[in-house]
């Protein structure tokens, strides 16, 4: 007779697969039963998504549902390490799906190819016991909680950033902030950073995934959370870890306090001021006769040496440049008087009777533009023009040298 009750209810291949995790103290059969019938949805399956992920699939998360609407990239596999070379220029999330299947073809993983935005994200989240929040950007991050106060769903929420991570609990139990409680105003998109621009190690945001699929187990379990209204911040620079406990729910907030305003999804991009993304938007500040293209540059610099300034970090700088360049930062030519600016660029009136042009350069060609506004609204410049190079060595890249290293 198939009688299941002298396995308490897993079948002979779950007491084999799991039996690792079921002997484990206060786990056990009903931690791994829980699991299988739980539902589990991973937003962003970039380098926190990946780990969390392939931890929850190996798990055995009956359910694992992934949204995400891009592709891989070379620069991804660092981190996003459930991604493989042939998935390259594929969908991230076909990609996942394809690895987690391999891990442990008994569960079922749901795509969503697609951004996840006030118009889908309460039918997708709807489907799910539980979300993880690993994306990357501000207007994502109010929707998923706002989407998760509304349909009443705990939500572990994940960053990472250079050396540093952090990890909490959101709106779980019953005085358990949100996300909004603690931060009822966006950033100031100016001050964001992200990973294309301050980057990130790739152990970081393992360790932060891991403790996020964690989280997820301990509630699948029936455990009490660890993080719900704590915060967890990782610094894997000292290896130091800190956790501070949070405010409780604000009887204020706009979504999850005692008379919310916020009974739908709202314009997260409009709110945050920024895109519901991570990547560089591009600016135009300049007038067309403030710029020179890339090629025009190129051939500018082949009938002499001209002057450039290159805007970007020094470990950018360290990266590549152009053998002509002076590395001066954005910030440090704001503090720069014209002389100082000249006396950088080592030109002086013995060597150089004639005024000569300035150009400045820099990652894609924003701050670029915002260094010529600078040293125009100082005045006095030694130079006879100061225009910026358009797009940058990105595009330098793609257009004149496609041996100068992307990145
Ligand atoms: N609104 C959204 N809908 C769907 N996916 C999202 C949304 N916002 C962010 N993501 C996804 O979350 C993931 C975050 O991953 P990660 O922070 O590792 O960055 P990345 O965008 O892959 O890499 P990089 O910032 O280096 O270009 C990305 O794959 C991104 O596409
Ligand atoms: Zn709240």
């Amino acid at each position: 007779m198939d009688d299941l009750s002298w396995t308490a209810g897993l079948t002979k291949e779950q007491a084999g697969r799991y039996s690792r995790q079921v002997l484990v103290q206060d786990f056990g059969v009903n931690g791994q039963k829980n699991a299988s019938t739980s539902k589990v949805l991973i937003i962003g399956a970039g380098g926190l998504g990946c780990p969390t992920a392939t931890y929850l699939a190996g798990a055995g998360i009956g359910t694992i549902g992934i949204v995400d609407y891009d592709t891989v990239s070379l620069d991804n596999l660092h981190r996003q390490v459930a991604h493989r070379e042939q998935a390259v220029g594929t969908s991230k999330v076909e990609s996942l799906k394809i690895m987690l299947n391999s891990l442990n073809s008994s569960i079922k993983i749901i795509t969503h190819e697609a951004t996840l935005n006030s118009k889908c994200a309460m039918e997708i989240v709807k489907l799910y016991d539980i979300v993880c929040d690993c994306s990357d950007n501000a207007a994502t991050r109010y929707l998923i909680n706002d989407v998760c106060v509304l349909l009443d769903k705990p939500l572990v929420s994940g960053s990472a950033l250079r050396w540093d991570g952090q990890l909490t609990v959101y709106h779980y139990g019953k005085e358990g902030p949100c996300y909004r409680c603690l931060f009822p105003s966006p950033p100031d998109p100016s001050t964001v950073t992200n990973c294309s621009e301050g980057g990130v190690l790739g152990p970081v945001v393992g360790v932060i995934g891991s403790m996020q699929a964690l989280e997820v187990l301990k509630m699948v379990a029936g455990l009490p959370c660890s993080f719900a209204g704590k915060l967890f911040l990782y610094d894997g620079r000292s290896g130091s870890t800190r956790t501070i406990v949070l405010r409780k729910r604000s009887p204020r907030c706009a979504v999850c306090g005692d008379e919310p305003s916020i009974t739908a999804p709202i314009d997260y991009e409009l709110f945050c001021g920024a895109g519901a993304h991570d990547k560089i938007e591009r600016i135009w500040l300049l007038e067309q006769n403030e710029r020179v293209s890339v090629e025009e540059y190129r051939d500018i610099r082949r009938i002499a040496r001209p002057l450039l300034i290159d805007t970007r970090p020094p470990i950018e700088f360290e990266i590549a440049h152009l053998p002509e360049a002076t590395n001066i930062t954005l910030n440090d030519l704001s503090k720069l008087d014209s002389a100082q600016i000249t006396e950088k660029l080592k030109l002086n009136a013995t060597e150089n009777d004639q005024k000569k042009d300035l150009f400045v350069i820099c990652h894609r060609g924003n701050d670029s533009q915002r260094a010529v506004k600078i040293i125009k609204e100082k005045g006095n410049f030694e130079f006879l023009s100061v225009r910026d190079v358009s797009g940058g060595y990105d595009e330098w890249a793609t257009k004149v040298n496609p041996n100068f290293p992307v990145y």
